[in-house]
C-alpha cells in the first residue's frame, strides 16, 4: 500500500511556486537595494574582482556610513550607486530606479535628480569660477527650474550655516565651508539620496565634526538619506548604523541604539557589532575570531534552541 500522505501533488507543487512568486522580492521596501553586486575590472589582460557579490539594503531616511581598508570596494561601490559606472552582475537599485538597465538619458536624469555626491576633494565639489549661490542654483538651472532658485540656494545655505559665503568663491571660503556649500548643491534638485565619499578626508577633526552636523541637519530636516563613506572613526560613531565592507563584500555591522537608563534617566549610546548573513546562509567570521581558535577550513556547528555553536575542527588537531 502506498503511504500518500508524503506523496506531492501537482496541486501542491502550483501552490509552492505561486508562494514563491507572491514573495516579496530581496530588498523591496528598501531605498537602496544591492544584491550580489560584482564589479570586475579588467587592466591588461589582469582581472580585479572589486565588489564579489554584495549585499546592501538601505531604508528610507537612514543616515549610515560606510567603512572598509583601502581597496575593500568602496569607492567601486558608490560610483555605482552615483550612476558613475555600471555593475558587471547582481542586481541595484536607488528609489525604484535599476541601475543596470538605465540608458544614457535615464542615467544623466539619475545623476540630476534622485542622487546628490559630496567628494573628498573639495575642488571636485564647486565650480571656482561661481559664488556658493551660483553654484547651488546650477543644478536646478541645468534642469530647468527657473523661479525661485536663488531663494532656494540661499534656504539651503543658510540651513547649513554658510550663508555668509553666498557671495564668496570657493578660493575665498576654508575647506569646511566649501564642503558645507558642497552640501548644499549636492541637496539643491532635492535628491532621494546624498552620497558622500570621505567628505571629511581632508580637513581637521573639528572641522569634521561641522560637516557631519550638517550632514545629519540634511537627513533630519529633510529626510534624504544619506550614506557617507569614512575612514574617520569619529563620523562612523556618531551614526546608528555603520556597515563595513571586506574583500568587496559586506561583512560586519556595528548598530547604536540609546540606552535610558531605569533608575537615574540617564542616556547612553549601546553600540553592537553583527556578522553579515547572506540569503544564501554565508557568514564571514572576524579574523580575529577565527585566528584566536586557531579555525583554519572546517569548523564545526551545533544547533541549540536560540543560538548556533561554532568550534574548531578537533579531528585534526591543527584544523588541516
Ligand atoms: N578603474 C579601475 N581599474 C582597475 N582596478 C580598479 C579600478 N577601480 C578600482 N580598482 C580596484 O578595485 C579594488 C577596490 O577599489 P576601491 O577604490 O573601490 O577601494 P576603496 O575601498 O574605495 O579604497 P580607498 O579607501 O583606498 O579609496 C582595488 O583593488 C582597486 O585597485
Amino acid at each position: 500500500m502506498t503511504d500518500t500522505s508524503t506523496e506531492t501533488t501537482l496541486a501542491d507543487l502550483e501552490q509552492r511556486a505561486s508562494a514563491r512568486r507572491d514573495r516579496p522580492s530581496y530588498g523591496h521596501d528598501a531605498l537602496i537595494a544591492c544584491d550580489r553586486l560584482v564589479r570586475i575590472f579588467s587592466t591588461d589582460g589582469v582581472e580585479v574582482q572589486a565588489l564579489q557579490g554584495l549585499d546592501l539594503l538601505v531604508a528610507q531616511g537612514e543616515l549610515m556610513a560606510l567603512v572598509g581598508a583601502s581597496g575593500s570596494g568602496k569607492s567601486t561601490l558608490m560610483n555605482i550607486l552615483a550612476g558613475l559606472d555600471v555593475p558587471t552582475a547582481g542586481a541595484a537599485s536607488v528609489a525604484g530606479c535599476d541601475l543596470l538597465a538605465m540608458d544614457a538619458k535615464a542615467r544623466l536624469r539619475y545623476r540630476r535628480d534622485v542622487v546628490g555626491f559630496v567628494w573628498q576633494q573639495t575642488a571636485r565639489n564647486l565650480l571656482p569660477y561661481l559664488t556658493a549661490s551660483q553654484n547651488v542654483a546650477l543644478p536646478m538651472q541645468l534642469r530647468g527650474r527657473s523661479a525661485k532658485r536663488a531663494e532656494r540656494a540661499e534656504s539651503l545655505l543658510t540651513m547649513l550655516g554658510v550663508a555668509h559665503c553666498k557671495d564668496r568663491r570657493p578660493h575665498q571660503m576654508s575647506g569646511g565651508e566649501q564642503q558645507r556649500v558642497a552640501i548644499a548643491v549636492a541637496l539643491a534638485n532635492g535628491p532621494s539620496v546624498l552620497l558622500a565619499d570621505e567628505p571629511t578626508g581632508e580637513l581637521d577633526s573639528h572641522t569634521a565634526e561641522q560637516i557631519f552636523g550638517a550632514f545629519r541637519t540634511a537627513n533630519e530636516e529633510l529626510g534624504t538619506t544619506i550614506v557617507i563613506v569614512t575612514h574617520d572613526q569619529a563620523v562612523a560613531g556618531e551614526v546608528r548604523r555603520t556597515v563595513a565592507i571586506r574583500d568587496g563584500r559586506t561583512s560586519t555591522e556595528v548598530l547604536r541604539r540609546t540606552h535610558v537608563d531605569e533608575a537615574t534617566g540617564e542616556e547612553s549610546v549601546v553600540a553592537r557589532e553583527y556578522a553579515m548573513l547572506d540569503r544564501a546562509g554565508r557568514l564571514q567570521l572576524p579574523a580575529e575570531y577565527t585566528q584566536a581558535l586557531d579555525m583554519k577550513h572546517r569548523v564545526m556547528l551545533e544547533l541549540e534552541t536560540d543560538h548556533i555553536g561554532i568550534w574548531p575542527d578537533i579531528s585534526s588537531p591543527s584544523g588541516d
